[in-house]
């Protein structure tokens, strides 16, 4: 499955540190998982995390998971280590955290061979410059930072995000511009389902592709968000059955549910259905 076509319903931090979890996220019904050499790791802990999570990503196990590792900033003393360290390593891409140019993603280019790069969206620069970062030709996907943008932002943190949601859409704007993968940021109360859940119900409703999680205990609440429902499954399948049916009587329209239905509904359903054949093949594999 190529990187673009398969879910990130859910994406889970592992600190690179934490031997614990590298062995548990083995079991964990994730669709990606961001391996963490930045925030998630103390100061002191940083050379050795490196080498944990290499030869962690060197013993396998992660199954039909994404695996993305994200490094240190390549102006921080363990940025260019890092990026070199990753080149190596068993992984699908690269994130690079606080991405403000693309200057900063040639950088990174130079230093990983021909693997992809993905791109924390996480300071009021580098939301400002999210087209020219979205349309580099190594970018894959942007990963939202929203503690560090609400840190930046000094802004409140509200169940219905409206500080940070410009900053959200113009990312998400850029995303699909550029037909790149884009997830959510994280939602810190990680025994919250409730508060969880319409995060994930607002983000999915916003066209964001999955969430950013933190714990485990994330994860179902995550993977059932951002599945298309039984009932969208169903309603797809009778549109695509109702146009073709209209087409081959020469009609450009038809109609399910009293809505009409064109080509371009058509262009939504059978995406819909793709997304839920993937994550049935995901879960076969
Ligand atoms: C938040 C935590 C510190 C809690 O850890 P812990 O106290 O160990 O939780 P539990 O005892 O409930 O754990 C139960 C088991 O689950 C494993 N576990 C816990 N967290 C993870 C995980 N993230 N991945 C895999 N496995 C995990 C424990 O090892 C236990 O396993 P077992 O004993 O075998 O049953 C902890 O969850 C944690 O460290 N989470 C990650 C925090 C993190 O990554 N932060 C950085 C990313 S957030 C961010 O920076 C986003 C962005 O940059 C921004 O700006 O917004
Ligand atoms: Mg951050």
């Amino acid at each position: 499955m190529d990187m673009r076509a398969r879910p990130y319903r859910s994406v889970l931090y592992i600190p690179g540190s934490k031997e614990r979890a590298l062995e548990k996220a083995k079991t964990l019904a994730v669709d990606a998982i961001i391996f963490d050499l930045e925030d998630a790791v103390a100061v002191d802990e940083k050379p050795a995390a490196r080498e944990t999570l290499k030869a962690a990503l060197a013993a396998g196990g992660y199954g039909n998971r994404v695996r993305l590792v994200r490094i240190n900033g390549l102006d921080t003393e363990w940025g260019e280590a890092d990026a070199k360290a990753a080149a190596e390593m068993d992984c699908d891409a690269v994130l690079l955290p606080k991405v403000e140019s693309t200057a900063q993603l040639d950088a990174l280019a130079a230093l990983i061979g021909d693997k992809p790069i993905w791109a924390m969206m996480e300071t009021p620069r580098g939301i400002m410059n999210a087209a020219a970062i979205a349309a580099h030709p190594r970018m894959a996907g942007f990963v939202m930072g929203t503690n560090d943008l609400a840190k930046e932002l000094q802004c409140r943190f509200r169940a219905d995000r409206l500080p940070m949601m410009t900053s959200l859409q113009l990312c998400l704007l850029a995303a699909k511009a550029e037909g790149i993968v884009i997830v959510d940021g994280v939602y810190n109360a990680f025994k919250d389902d409730e508060g969880l859940k319409a995060e994930c119900d607002q983000g999915r409703d916003l066209g964001m592709d999955g969430k950013t999680l933190i714990h485990p205990a994330q994860v179902d609440v995550a993977n059932a968000a951002y599945a298309p429902t039984d009932a969208e499954v169903d309603l797809a399948r009778r549109q695509i059955a109702a146009f073709e049916a209209a087409e081959a009587e020469g009609q450009g329209v038809a109609v399910v549910d009293g809505k009409i239905v064109e080509n371009l509904h058509v262009v939504t359903a059978r995406e819909i259905l793709a997304k839920s054949e993937a994550i049935q093949s995901l879960s076969a594999e």
